[in-house]
């Protein structure tokens, strides 16, 4: 499938939730009767086996791959920074691209130490989205190219994509979004971020209640996104829609990713059932996002960083579960005795 970037408008885009492909059960029973005759106790590879299982059923193979294995990290800047909601400058968002790009920054490291594929998005780093205390963050046209942008992550024979982000104030407009898809306080939503002080945390909810106040009654998954943005969660929409169409596995980050795919779940629950949710960031509501979006994240690590670095952490252990699933003998290729198997007699010289 070709996605083209000149912008899909929001029908398009709703119709393809119509076409996606589901589960592939024939593959996930291949994997459970392999799984059961590789040379361990059953069951004693923990989730490295649901894992093979999950990866099998999404891509639709017997024998899944991890070969191809992406990080899509996906930049972008936010009018709402300058309203002092995170602890750190807006140029900041720039100056990361750059360290990126010139190998700095810490999923470069863990992409570098699990030998993943690394790709970074600007998206229109030097034209913020609107305050959207004040207005809309995208135009219909703008959020469809932006979600269409995204898919591209998906291209290039990748078989697994990690989603990563970057965007100074964007804690801000995730917890915007969360606010305005599960209702409550915007103080349910808020956390710190980059590390905000007690001023700023206030600044950020009272900043987050307005933009939601502003959208009123707006149901609509897709308007609730593109009228609170950003760039980068619009884009990552359009990476977990063609991951879905083209049967590429999806590992979400953190609280930022997850808004990402808390838009795609308000469309239709089960259109993120290939999406794996690497760790539980430390951002404060990010547990209760996970709840509501019925998912156990695999790792608790503590990190609140984005650019991916949950995603990469996590690929690893996915590849490592391909690995083991595609690599061990079974216990006829082996002649390992099974469990249950009566012990031979001892051999007599
Ligand atoms: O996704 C997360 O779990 C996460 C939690 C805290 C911070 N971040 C990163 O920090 C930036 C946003 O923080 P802030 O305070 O500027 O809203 C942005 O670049 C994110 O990648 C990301
Ligand atoms: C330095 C820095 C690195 C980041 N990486 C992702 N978000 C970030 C935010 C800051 C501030």
């Amino acid at each position: 499938m070709a996605f083209s970037a000149s912008g899909l408008p929001f029908d398009d885009i709703r119709n393809l939730f119509d076409e996606m492909p589901g589960p592939d059960e024939h593959a996930a029973e291949d994997i459970r009767e392999r799984e059961a005759q590789l040379t361990k106790p059953a069951g004693s590879l923990g989730q490295l086996e649901s894992l093979a299982e999950w990866m099998g059923t999404w891509q639709g193979r017997s024998r899944p791959t991890v070969t191809r294995p992406l990080i899509a990290v996906f930049a972008a800047s936010h009018g709402i920074a300058a309203r002092g909601v995170s602890a750190f400058p807006p140029e900041v968002t720039h100056q990361m691209v750059q360290n990126f790009a010139s190998g700095g920054a810490a999923v470069n490291q863990l992409c570098t130490t699990y030998e993943l594929g690394l790709k970074v998005f600007e998206l229109a780093l030097d034209y913020p989205t609107g305050d959207i205390v004040e207005t809309d963050a995208m135009d219909e046209k703008g959020c469809a190219a932006t979600i269409a942008y995204g898919m591209e992550a998906i291209s290039g024979g990748i078989d697994l994509v990690g989603l990563g982000e970057m965007g100074i104030g964007n804690t801000a407009v995730a917890a915007a979004i969360f606010h305005a898809l599960y209702g409550g306080e915007a103080a349910d939503w808020v956390g710190r971020g980059t590390g905000v002080d007690d001023a700023g945390l206030t600044r950020k909810a009272e900043a987050v209640a307005a933009a939601v106040g502003r959208i009123g009654s707006t149901r609509d998954p897709l308007e609730i996104l593109r009228r609170l943005g950003g760039r980068e969660i619009a884009a990552m929409v359009g990476t977990i829609i063609a991951g879905r169409m083209e049967r590429v596995p999806v590992i979400v980050d953190g609280f930022v990713t997850t808004a990402a795919a808390a838009i795609v779940h308000a469309m239709r629950p089960d259109a993120i059932d290939h999406c794996l949710f690497a760790h539980c960031s430390a951002e404060a509501a990010h547990g209760a996002v996970l709840q509501r979006l019925g998912r156990k994240p695999l790792l608790d690590l503590g990190l609140r960083l984005g650019e991916g670095t949950g995603a990469a952490i996590a690929a690893s252990i996915v590849r490592a579960a391909v690995a083991t699933h595609a690599g061990m003998a079974t216990f006829g290729d082996a002649g390992v005795a099974e469990k249950g198997s009566e012990p031979r007699p001892p051999t007599t010289h």
